[in-house]
């Protein structure tokens, strides 16, 4: 029997998942197999593959377009337990995007715990509900698995007091109104590579953009956050798929007074209907837009390009300097005229493009003397994830420890 772990990473355009073998005698988690289910808002498609030989067929089909996140889950685990001979599940990770003021280090997913956790689903309302039905999905289905939270707003612990300061009365703070920011998996992800790429300057000043269905950048000292685009709720900062970015509170008092919006409206207009969907009214996915000739298509992506320039500068001034820059989520990792657009914007940093580099999607995609490098660092947040999971499981005690005999039995 070799012991598994199944990962579960739920973003706001995807479902993710990796199952990881893990190596009796210490070390990563070795990948299994991973899927990745998309369109969960219209048309909803699931491609699973093998990543290691005997690890199960690959497989990929379309699902029930009225099943939501809930249909995905179930057969994700039908999959795995038809590919699970020999395997010994003994515990399940989940990306929980919000941690709100009381967690970010990795924790045990009790009851308890989960209601807390529910309980700020109105602060990330395209990702919490979706990161939580699936931990009381196996809580059901497989009663006694230990079940591991892994806060995308953990990573950002490190920000001072001041960087996460919003200038409203005390109180409100207090009330934990301040900011947190996100995508915290991925750039800790990130930053564990850096040294193999950046050598010793990897402890320098470092600027990550996690360009994806949500998008933010977040400015790095010494492998630890320093400040980010995103805030109290994942609607800050950069424009997004569907997702606004920052936006002038005063809209929003204006379209409540004069346009008798409420809340849900809002919500609908800055989450669901804002971001290069509401720009260019066609699509809120990059591949869409960059292979339109529409003027629309082609002004959201300036948008886009444009607001992370503005954020590099603001980032770079944290950071009192740049180092490096480095790229990364579904658009950073594949998008070569979103990455060549922001680092020509950016030569006043000493950024320079290595076109060739960076058609080949990377790693390195500035030339050799480049006073400032650029970098596409696939992500690999399951991965971190995994490590985390690991890591809470050792300190079970021994009697909480181990589940079904079989992956999804
Ligand atoms: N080849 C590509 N060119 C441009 N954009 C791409 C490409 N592949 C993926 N993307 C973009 O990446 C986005 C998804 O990013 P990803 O980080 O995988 O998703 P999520 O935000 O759900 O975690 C898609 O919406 C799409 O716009
Ligand atoms: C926090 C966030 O926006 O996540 P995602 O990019 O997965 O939607
Ligand atoms: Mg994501």
């Amino acid at each position: 029997m070799t012991d598994a772990l199944l990962i579960l990473n739920a973003g706001s355009t995807s479902l993710k998942f990796t199952l990881y073998a893990v190596p009796d005698g210490g070390g990563d988690p070795r990948p299994l197999a991973r899927g990745r289910a998309e369109g969960l808002d219209g048309r909803p498609h699931l491609r699973i593959r093998a990543e290691a030989r005997g690890a199960g067929e690959a497989i990929e089909e379309d699902l029930d377009p009225d099943g939501g996140y809930e249909s995905v889950l179930a057969r994700v685990l039908t999959w795995t337990e038809a590919h699970g001979a020999g395997l010994r599940l003994i515990g399940a990770g989940h990306r929980i995007v919000h941690g709100g003021p009381d967690f970010a280090a990795p924790v045990r997913l009790t009851p308890a715990i989960v209601r807390r956790l529910a309980a700020l689903n109105p602060l990330a309302p395209l990702h919490q509900p979706h990161n939580l039905a699936p931990v009381r999905a196996l809580a059901h289905s497989h009663p006694g698995l230990p079940q591991v939270g892994c806060f995308d707003t953990g990573f950002h612990a490190t920000n001072a007091p001041l960087t996460s300061r919003y200038a409203i009365p005390r109180a409100l703070h207090d009330l934990g109104i301040r900011r947190y920011g996100f995508h915290g998996l991925s750039y800790e992800y990130i930053v564990s590579t850096l040294h193999a790429h950046l050598g010793p300057a990897a402890g320098g000043r470092v600027v990550i953009a996690h360009l994806g269905g949500g998008a933010s950048m977040c400015a790095v000292h010494q492998g630890r956050s320093v400040a980010s685009t995103m805030g109290f709720s994942a609607l800050d900062g950069l424009p997004m798929a569907t997702r606004s970015g920052a936006i002038d509170p005063g809209v929003l008092l204006y379209l409540m007074a004069e346009k008798d919006m409420r809340a849900a409206e809002l919500g609908d207009l800055l989450y669901r209907r804002s971001g290069l969907l509401g720009v260019s009214g066609i699509s809120g996915d990059m591949r869409r837009l960059l292979a339109s000739d529409a003027a629309q298509a082609r002004e959201a992506v300036d948008l886009f390009t444009y607001r992370i320039g503005r954020e590099l500068g603001s980032l770079a001034a944290a950071l009192g300097g740049l180092d490096a820059l480095i790229f990364t989520g579904g658009i950073g990792e594949h998008a070569a005229q979103v990455r060549a657009r922001v680092i020509e914007a950016a030569a006043w940093l000493g950024l320079r493009l290595d076109p060739a580099a960076n058609e080949a999607d990377g790693p390195r995609i500035s030339p050799e003397g480049a006073a400032v490098p650029a970098f596409v660092i696939p992500t690999d947040e399951d991965l971190i994830i995994a490590r985390h999971t690991l890591g809470v499981l050792r300190t079970w005690p021994p009697r909480h420890r181990g589940g079904p005999d079989r992956a999804g039995a």
